[in-house]
C-alpha cells in the first residue's frame, strides 16, 4: 500500500479546510497551521521541525483563495531542509535551476525514461511542452550519455556533446536516493556567454587539429620514404626521378607541382631522403588541412599565455622542428596571404619569433612545398606573394597526372593489390588483362591517390584471387563520359573500345583452343554463359 501523503488545505483565514489522515492523527496539520502564520508564511517552499523532525512544507494557492499544503518528512542532516532553512528565496531559486534559459535540465529515471526536460531544452529540439516527457532519452536527445549514467552511476563532468551540429558542455550526474540509483539529471549550458562560445571554437580548432596529425600518423605508418616508393616506368616517371636524384643534394629550395593524388608528397620524402640532412626527419604541414587561424601557431610555434586556449608552457612551431632539416608545405597554395609575408622574411633569413614573443630566433631548414593550384594565375589575382614565388621555386619538379602515364598503371596496380592484401588480407593476387584495360582508359581526375582508392575497394568485395571488369563495374559510366583517348579506336567510346578488346582476346582463345568455348573461357577467366553472350553480340555485329 502507498504510503499516505501529509496534505492539508488551508481556507483564507488560515484555517484547516481539510487534512489527510495521517496529518490528522499525527497532530502535524494544526503544526502546519501554526507554521503557515508564522515563518513559513507567504513562502512557497520552507522548512519546520515537528517532533524533533524536520519537515519541508510545499505551499501552492488554489483557485479559490486556499492553501494546499504538502509536507515531506527529512531526514535529520537533509541538506534540503538547510538549505531551505536558510535561503529565504529557496522557491524561486529551484525554479530558476528549473527554467533557467542558459542552462538546460534533462532528468532520466533509472529505466532511462525522460522525467523531465527544461522549456529551452525542448524548444531547441522542438517540442511541444511536455511531449518528450515518457520516452526513452535516447529517442529524444542526440548522443545523450544518461542512460549509461543512469545505470552505470559514475558521473561524467565537463563532457562535449554535439547536438544539431552544435558542440555543448554537459554535465551528467547520477541520482541516488537513500545510497540507491534512482535516475540521472543532465545539464548542457545553453545561449552561452562569450567563453561557452569561445570554448566551442576552440574543441572545434583542436579537433580540426587532431584530424589532422591522426592522418598525419596514419601516413607515416605506412609511407617508407624512398625513391623505389615512387613506382612507374613510364618516361615521365624516369624523367621525374633522375631529377629527384640530381636535385635532392643541392641545398636548394625545391617546388613541386602536380595535380592532386599525383605523388607529390611521395617525391618530396624522396628529395629528403636523399638530401644531406636525411639524418634528421622532414617536417610536414599541410597548409590546406588547419585552418587558417592554426597555420600561424603552427609554423612559428607559440609562448606561453600567446593567445586563449595556448598551452601553459608555449609550443615550438615547425620552423623550429625543421632546423638542419627539410620542412614540406603542402598546399601552400593553401597559405593566408598574411602568413605569407611571415614565411618570406624567415625563408630569406632564418629569422622569425614565436607568437606572443618577441625573442628572435633562428632556424636553418631546407624548404619544399608542394600545390596542385596554378600559382601563376594566383599571383595575377594577387592571391598569392609573387616574391615568396620566386623564393621557393629554387628548383621547379613536375608531377605529371596519371593520364599521361597510363603505361604506368599495370605496374601500379600490381604495386597495390600486394599491399592492400598484405594489409587486409585480401585472397586477391592478380588482375584480369580485360580490367586492367579498362583501368588504363579511364581519366583518373584523382590520379594515383583514387586508382590506389579503386583498387582497394575492387579488393575489398572481391571474392576470388583474381580482380575482373565485375569488380570495377562503378567505374564504367565514367569510362563511358571521360576524354581519354582510347587505344584502339579513336572515335570509339571506351565501353566500345573494351567491348572489342574482349571480342578480340575470345576469337584469339578460340582459335587457340580450336572453338572449345569451355577451354576458352576457362583461359579467360569468364563463366561459359558470359562467353555465349559475348559471342551472340559478335555474331550480330558488321
Ligand atoms: N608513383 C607512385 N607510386 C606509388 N604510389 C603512389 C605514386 N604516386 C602516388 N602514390 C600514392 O598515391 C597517394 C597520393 O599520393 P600523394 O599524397 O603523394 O599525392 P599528392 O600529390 O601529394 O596529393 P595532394 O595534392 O592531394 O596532397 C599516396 O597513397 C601515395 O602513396
Amino acid at each position: 500500500m502507498p504510503t499516505l501523503l501529509n496534505i492539508v488545505v488551508l481556507d483564507d483565514t488560515g484555517a484547516i479546510s481539510f487534512a489527510s489522515e495521517p496529518a490528522r492523527t499525527s497532530g502535524l496539520a494544526d503544526a502546519i497551521v501554526d507554521h503557515m502564520k508564522g515563518a513559513g508564511a507567504g513562502k512557497r517552499i520552507s522548512a519546520t521541525t515537528y517532533k524533533d523532525e524536520p519537515h519541508v512544507v510545499l505551499a501552492t494557492p488554489t483557485a479559490d483563495d486556499m492553501t494546499a499544503v504538502v509536507v515531506h518528512r527529512e531526514d535529520k542532516s537533509s541538506t534540503l531542509v538547510d538549505f531551505i532553512l536558510s535561503v529565504d528565496i529557496a522557491f524561486d531559486i529551484l525554479n530558476h535551476f528549473l527554467t533557467n534559459p542558459f542552462e538546460g535540465i534533462t532528468v532520466v529515471d533509472q529505466d532511462s525514461v525522460l522525467r523531465y526536460l527544461s522549456p529551452v531544452h525542448e524548444r531547441f529540439f522542438g517540442h511541444a511542452r511536455g511531449d518528450a516527457v515518457g520516452r526513452p532519452v535516447q529517442d529524444v536527445i542526440e548522443n545523450t550519455r544518461l542512460h549509461i549514467v543512469a545505470k552505470t552511476g559514475t558521473p561524467e563532468i565537463g563532457q562535449v556533446q554535439e547536438m544539431r551540429n552544435v558542440a555543448r558542455v554537459v554535465n551528467r550526474v547520477p541520482i541516488l536516493r537513500d545510497g540507491q540509483l534512482v535516475g540521472a539529471i543532465g545539464r548542457v549550458m545553453f545561449k552561452a556567454p562569450e567563453e561557452v562560445h569561445e570554448l566551442s571554437r576552440q574543441i572545434s580548432s583542436l579537433r580540426a587539429e587532431v584530424d589532422y596529425y591522426k592522418k598525419e600518423l596514419a601516413g607515416l605508418r605506412h609511407r617508407a620514404f624512398g625513391l623505389e616508393e615512387i613506382v612507374g616506368e613510364s618516361d615521365a616517371i624516369r624523367q621525374l626521378k633522375e631529377e629527384i636524384r640530381k636535385v635532392a643534394p643541392l641545398d636548394v629550395p625545391v617546388f613541386i607541382s602536380g595535380e592532386s593524388g599525383s605523388g607529390k608528397e611521395l617525391v618530396a620524402h624522396a628529395i629528403h631522403n636523399l638530401s644531406r640532412r636525411v639524418e634528421r626527419p622532414m617536417v610536414v604541414l599541410n597548409c590546406g588541412a588547419l585552418p587558417s587561424t592554426l597555420v600561424e601557431s603552427e609554423l612559428f610555434g607559440y609562448e606561453a599565455g600567446a593567445f586563449t586556449g595556448a598551452r601553459r608552457e608555449g609550443r615550438s612551431g615547425k620552423f623550429e622542428m625543421a632546423d638542419r632539416s627539410s620542412l614540406f608545405l603542402d598546399e601552400i597554395g593553401d597559405m593566408p596571404m598574411e602568413t605569407q609575408i611571415k614565411l618570406l622574411r624567415v625563408v630569406e633569413n632564418g629569422v622569425f619569433e614565436r607568437v606572443g614573443s618577441n625573442r628572435a630566433r633562428t632556424t636553418n631548414f631546407r624548404l619544399i612545398s608542394a600545390t596542385n593550384r596554378d600559382l601563376r594565375r594566383m599571383i595575377s589575382e594577387e592571391a598569392f606573394r609573387a616574391d615568396l614565388y620566386f623564393r621557393i621555386n629554387g628548383v621547379t619538379l613536375y608531377v605529371p597526372p596519371l593520364r599521361e602515364r597510363s603505361g604506368d598503371i599495370p605496374l601500379l596496380v600490381r604495386h597495390f593489390v600486394q599491399r592492400v592484401s598484405q594489409r587486409i588480407g585480401s585472397p586477391v593476387r592478380r588482375i584480369h588483362p580485360l580490367a586492367l584495360q579498362m583501368l588504363q582508359g579511364l581519366s583518373w581526375p584523382g590520379n594515383v591517390r583514387q586508382l590506389h582508392h579503386e583498387v582497394q575497394r575492387a579488393m575489398i568485395f572481391a571474392d576470388g584471387s583474381e580482380l575482373t571488369l565485375a569488380n570495377f563495374r562503378s567505374l564504367e559510366d565514367e569510362a563511358e563520359h571521360h576524354q581519354a583517348p582510347p587505344p584502339v579506336n579513336s572515335s570509339a567510346t571506351i565501353r566500345e573500345t573494351v567491348g572489342n578488346v574482349e571480342h578480340a582476346l575470345i576469337r584469339e582463345a578460340l582459335e587457340r583452343h580450336s572453338g572449345n568455348k569451355k577451354r576458352a573461357a576457362e583461359e579467360l577467366g569468364i563463366s561459359r554463359s558470359y562467353l555465349y553472350k559475348k559471342l551472340a553480340e559478335i555474331s550480330q555485329r558488321p
